[in-house]
C-alpha cells in the first residue's frame, strides 16, 4: 500500500540542501542530525546559532518574498550554487514551521538586495532602518497622502560637497541617528519637504533639504522616472552612497547604487 512517502517523497527527494527559515532549537538540532545534509539558517538573527547562516534584512509577510530573498542570501554568500534544488522549511500560518517548498536556486531572478546590505558603505543595520523607514513611509503615507522622499546613505562628506541646501538644515548641530523611534517619527514629518536626506555611514542625520547636483553623465535609469530618481541614481555613480528613494507617483520603493537601479519593492508587499 502506498504511503504519504510514496506521494510526497518526491518533494524531498535529492535536495542539495534545506533553508530553515527562523527553525527552533530543537528544530534545528533535529534537521542537522540528518546524514550528509547541507543546513541553511535563514533569518533576521541566529538564534539557533547555526553554522552556516543566510541573515534576512526585514521579516517577510510573503513567504514567496522570504524564500527568494532568503535564497538570493545564499547565493551571494556561496553556501548554495545556481541550479541548486533546496527544501525551504518555513511559517506561513503559524509560528512554528508548517510549510516545506522545493525550490531550485536561480541565479537569474536576482533582485539585488543582498548587494545593497552586504556591499554597502553604511553599516546593514543604517541600510535597513532606512529601508524599513522608506517602506513604512510609503504604506502609511503622510496623513493618508502619499508621500514621496529620498534618502542618500553613506560616504555624506562627498554626498554634502555634491549638495546644496534648499533650506535651513534642521538637523544642524544635532546628534541623532535613524532607527531612534523619535527620529523615525521627525524623518516622516520632514519628509513632507523638497530635497534629499543625507545619512553618514553609521547612521547620524547629517542634513535635510539638499539639492543634489550630480552630474547625471551615464547614468541609466528606467524611463518615466522623474528628476527625484534620477538625482537619487546619479548621486550613487558620482559617491560611494546608496540611495533609497520613495516615488510619490507609483508609491515603489527603489534602490541605487553605482548609478543603477538594484532594487525596487513594493510596500504593500510587506
Ligand atoms: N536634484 C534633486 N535633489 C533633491 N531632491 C530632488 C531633486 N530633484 C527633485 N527632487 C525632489 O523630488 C520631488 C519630486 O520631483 P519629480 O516628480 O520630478 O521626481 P520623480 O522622480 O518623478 O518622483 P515621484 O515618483 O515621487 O514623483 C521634488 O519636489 C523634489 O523635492
Ligand atoms: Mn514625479
Amino acid at each position: 500500500m502506498a504511503g504519504l512517502d510514496d506521494v510526497f517523497g518526491d518533494l524531498f527527494a535529492s535536495v542539495d540542501g534545506v533553508a530553515l527559515f527562523s527553525p527552533s532549537g530543537s528544530y534545528y538540532e533535529q534537521v542537522t542530525a540528518v546524514e550528509d545534509l547541507n543546513v541553511i539558517v535563514v533569518g533576521t538573527e541566529n538564534s539557533v546559532g547555526a553554522e552556516t547562516f543566510v541573515e534576512l534584512p526585514l521579516e517577510f509577510e510573503d513567504v514567496t518574498e522570504r524564500i527568494r530573498f532568503g535564497l538570493e542570501g545564499a547565493l551571494e554568500q556561496d553556501v548554495i550554487e545556481d541550479g541548486d534544488e533546496l527544501l525551504c522549511a518555513t511559517s506561513a500560518f503559524s509560528d512554528g514551521i508548517d510549510t516545506i517548498s522545493r525550490v531550485r536556486a536561480d541565479a537569474e531572478s536576482h533582485t539585488g538586495i543582498y548587494d545593497l546590505f552586504a556591499k554597502s558603505r553604511a553599516e546593514p543595520e543604517v541600510v535597513k532602518a532606512v529601508l524599513e523607514l522608506a517602506i513604512e513611509l510609503g504604506q502609511k503615507g503622510q496623513k493618508g497622502k502619499p508621500v514621496g522622499a529620498l534618502f542618500v546613505v553613506g560616504d555624506a562628506g562627498k554626498v554634502m560637497n555634491k549638495s546644496r541646501p534648499l533650506s535651513y538644515n534642521p538637523f544642524e548641530k544635532s546628534h541623532v541617528h535613524v532607527g531612534d523611534p523619535i527620529v523615525n517619527v521627525m524623518l516622516k514629518e520632514f519628509s513632507r519637504l523638497d530635497g534629499a536626506f543625507v545619512i553618514s555611514d553609521a547612521g547620524k542625520i547629517v542634513s535635510a533639504y539638499r539639492y543634489l547636483e550630480p552630474s547625471a553623465e551615464g547614468v541609466d535609469i528606467p524611463k518615466g522616472l522623474g528628476a527625484r530618481h534620477m538625482a537619487g541614481g546619479a548621486i550613487t555613480r558620482d559617491t560611494n552612497a546608496i540611495a533609497i528613494v520613495l516615488s510619490e507617483s507609483d508609491g515603489l520603493v527603489r534602490a541605487f547604487k553605482g548609478g543603477e537601479l538594484i532594487l525596487e519593492v513594493d510596500p504593500e508587499a510587506y
